[in-house]
């Protein structure tokens, strides 16, 4: 086997980031979310604001997986190159969406698990697509990149005079959202959704992409949802999703899906956090050339 100069391969796999987060936002219908029908319960952003924000974001992606495959250190110093690097990108996102955070926690994931992949590879050049045991080395990676996160982040919050969402819903529920998914190795993919989508991968990908993203929803401890809503929003939404996986059929599922849109949108509740990961995980997939 040949394999491909290391930058042509990290220009794939930064490619394939790309194209995770535009199968995302053009996945339809998503209940609550940004898709080609509606803008869901936003009314900040539409279909437009996101392909802004990718492309905003699309020069970091391969800049991410570059720190990686270049780090010479250890597993937290290369966090702390990419989340440098994520802050730049943030800034540029919030500069193409006029303001609007389309894609905070996603860019920060990808930071990390770009990096991670770019730190796996040079390790010992792996062709692609990769394997599922490839996919658990990157994943453990990030986890070793992420390690302390939670503690340090939320480490000094009393003192701060503004909070965000995320650091709210730790002081109120001691919810850690993205920060305690990177610290445990991004569980969500590697338990939950790259399975789903392995035991999958021969039926038609649209509707393998509606299920997971209800998957994730029934799931995930999102903190759009809960910031919005409150816990017990949160609750309904997963008791609900789990009840339109067992409804639903390949017949039925946009129909639901669609009619489902419409009490999350009256309800104003977004399930952005299953969104990011629908969109991690999606880049996984492609990896493993699953879809
Ligand atoms: C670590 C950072 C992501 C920063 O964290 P921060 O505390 O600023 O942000 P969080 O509030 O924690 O949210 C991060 C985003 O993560 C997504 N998310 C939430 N839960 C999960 C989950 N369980 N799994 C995965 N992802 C999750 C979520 O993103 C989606 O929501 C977006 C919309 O969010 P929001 O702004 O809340 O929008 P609205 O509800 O519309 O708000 P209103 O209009 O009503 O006001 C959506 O687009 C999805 O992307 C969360 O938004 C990272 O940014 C970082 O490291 N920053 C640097 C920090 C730093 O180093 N500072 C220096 C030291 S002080
Ligand atoms: N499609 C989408 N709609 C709203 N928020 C999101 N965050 C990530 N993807 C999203």
């Amino acid at each position: 086997m040949t394999l491909k100069p290391i930058n042509e391969l990290l220009v794939e796999i930064a490619g394939q980031a790309e194209r995770a987060l535009l199968y995302e936002v053009a996945l339809t219908p998503k209940p609550g979310l940004v898709d080609r029908n509606n803008s869901g319960a936003h009314s900040d952003m539409d279909f437009f604001t996101f392909l802004d924000s990718i492309v905003s974001l699309s020069p970091y992606l391969y800049q991410y997986v570059k720190l990686g495959a270049e780090h010479e250190g250890t597993p937290k110093e290369l966090f702390h190159k990419v989340r440098s690097m994520g802050i730049h990108a943030e800034k540029a996102m919030l500069a193409a969406t006029k303001n609007i955070n389309t894609h905070k926690g996603a860019n920060f994931s990808f930071a990390v698990l770009l990096g991670a992949t770019g730190a796996y590879i040079s390790s010992g050049q792996r062709p692609l697509p990769f394997s599922e045991e490839d996919i658990q080395g990157i994943l453990a990676y990030a986890k070793a990149m992420s390690h302390g996160l939670v503690t340090n982040d939320f480490a000094d919050l009393a003192a701060k005079s503004s909070l965000t969402y995320g650091e709210k819903l730790y002081l109120s529920y001691g919810i850690t959202g993205i920060r305690g998914e990177a610290e445990a190795g991004y569980p969500a993919l590697g338990q939950l959704i790259m399975p789903f989508f392995r035991a999958n991968k021969d039926r038609p990908m649209e509707l393998v992409l509606l299920e997971a993203l209800l998957l994730l929803m029934s799931q995930v401890e999102d903190g759009n949802i809960i910031h919005r809503g409150g816990i017990d929003a949160w609750r309904t939404i997963k008791t609900e999703t789990k009840q339109l996986l067992q409804d639903s059929h390949e017949g039925n599922l946009k129909e639901l899906m669609y009619s489902y849109d419409l009490v999350l949108i009256e309800r104003h509740l977004s399930p952005g956090g299953a969104a990011d990961l629908l969109s991690l995980g999606i880049f996984f997939a492609k990896l493993e050339n699953l879809f």
